[in-house]
């Protein structure tokens, strides 16, 4: 869909399309939709990441919260998000040998139990060794320094995920 056909969805459309683009929290696609028209994918892109911004860092941590553990028990349950699980499999997630599930779960717990939110990392831009590798040496950091990089890791899960929905290269109308 191009920025015209984003710019004329009605709300219930509007959430349902990108209600996921930010992992679990189609408030975000409510609350953006009502700054339409946006003048280009950049625009859109823009008003979803200065929501997050203006959220307390509550807010931030809430939106953390709602992703999942990376290889952990929704992906072996079958229950993620669509989007989640192609992202966990291109990253190759679902095929890890048994140790690397185990230090990934473990290190998972240890980031949790330090930060008090599960480790967010955007896994299409990152494979299997990457990942943990940053796990690792995340669970090292300071708090209100991983948080913002969490924020960051999310707003690119974000531009991908639009990305898969909207086409950039189109001129819009406005
Ligand atoms: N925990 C975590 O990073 N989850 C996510 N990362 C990603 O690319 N998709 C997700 O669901």
């Amino acid at each position: 869909m191009d920025m015209n056909a984003v710019n004329s969805l009605p709300f219930e459309d509007f959430v349902r399309i990108f209600g996921n683009v930010v992992e679990k929290c189609p408030m975000i696609a409510a609350a953006v939709w009502s700054q339409r028209p946006f003048a280009s994918f950049l625009a859109l892109e823009t008003a979803i990441s200065d929501f997050i911004d203006a959220l307390p860092e509550s807010g931030k941590e809430g939106i953390l919260r709602c992703h999942p553990d990376l290889a952990g028990r929704d992906l072996q349950m079958g229950t993620l998000t669509q989007e989640s699980r192609e992202e966990q499999s291109r990253a190759g997630l679902d095929a890890l040998e048994s140790a690397e599930r185990t230090r990934m779960a473990q290190l998972n717990e240890e980031y949790k139990a330090r930060f008090g939110f599960p480790f967010v990392i955007c896994a299409r831009m990152n494979d299997k060794a990457n990942i943990l590798r940053q796990l690792s040496e995340r669970c090292q950091s300071e708090r209100a320094a991983e948080r913002a990089r969490a924020v960051e890791e999310v707003k690119k899960i974000c531009h991908l995920r639009l990305q898969g929905l909207v086409r950039t290269d189109a001129p819009n109308k406005l």
